[in-house]
């Protein structure tokens, strides 16, 4: 049986899903040997809030979440039946291991390099489809839900559903920089053109990358049917003045603000 795979899928009725990435709690851990701020502590209290989820991107270099943290959090999950678990990273580098062992609601494919300072692409397709679709299909057979880290581009969702990825994550950072400017409607028209490409591929759908309390209202009025979001920066940096439980129900006020119900 799969440790972390709910029996039954983990259907949030097509409403977006708040998952926290615990990146930077981790960051602010590893940088004095005292195991704090703790990253299980984090989980739990932003669980206790309402947050649909939890996502952290175990790099190589373990900057911050550890291959401890993962272990820690996987135990932690199984009292949380209902929430889902989101592993990302490089299925080229260390993160099938990760998936092999703790086997995870999702796993989230990113094209980092080991040293990257953040992430800052999607995946090319076609010319990575070659060497993806192994690491898919064995993601898969472990009953794992595939989720590819990708840019705005509608040519390409075909391409990501024909290499038998269950959704996309749509990278954000280009909407982000471009919410509050003159751009902002042209570049949104663009993530609007993806996911429809997306869906009409039958895709389901993510996003992720500098999103905050901000910027996540607009994204999901006007892209339609994004399952999850996952929040790691701006969320914790909102949760160092405002807590962590007062900093959730804020992110899930942006999300009903929308006129999408958060999930359940
Ligand atoms: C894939 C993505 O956009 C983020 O989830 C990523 O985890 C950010 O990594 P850092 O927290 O190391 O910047
Ligand atoms: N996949 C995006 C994510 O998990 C968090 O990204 P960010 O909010 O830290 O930029």
């Amino acid at each position: 049986m799969n440790p972390l795979v709910a029996p039954e899928p983990l259907v949030h009725g097509g409403r977006t899903a708040l998952s926290v990435n615990l990146n930077k709690v981790a960051l602010l851990r590893n940088t004095r040997h005292l195991g704090i701020p703790s990253v299980t502590r984090a989980a739990q209290q932003v669980l206790e809030a309402g947050a649909q989820g939890i996502t952290v991107h175990p790099r190589p270099d373990e900057r911050h979440i550890r291959a401890t943290d993962v272990t820690e959090l996987a135990e932690l999950l199984r009292a949380w039946p209902r929430i889902e678990f989101n592993i990302e990273g490089n299925p080229f580098h260390n993160l099938m291991d990760v998936i092999r062992a703790v086997r995870p609601h999702q796993a989230t494919f990113v094209p980092d390099t080991v040293g990257q300072f953040t992430s800052d692409h999607g995946w090319s397709l076609p010319e990575d489809a070659g060497r993806l679709k192994a690491v898919i299909d064995e993601t898969r057979v472990l009953g794992v839900r595939v989720s590819l880290f990708m840019d705005p581009e509608p040519g390409m969702m075909r391409a990501a559903a024909e290499l038998g990825a269950d959704r996309v994550e749509l990278y954000t950072e280009a909407y982000a920089s471009a919410w509050g400017t003159p751009r902002q409607d042209e570049v949104l028209q663009r993530y609007v053109r993806t996911a429809e490409a997306a869906l009409a591929a039958g895709l389901e759908i993510n996003a992720g990358h500098d999103l905050n309390r901000d910027n996540l209202s607009d994204f999901l009025r006007a892209v339609p049917g994004v399952m999850e979001v996952s929040i790691g920066h701006a969320l914790i940096a909102d949760a160092l003045e405002l807590g962590y439980a007062e900093t959730v129900r804020d992110y899930q006020r942006c999300i009903q603000r929308a006129g999408v119900p958060a999930a359940r």
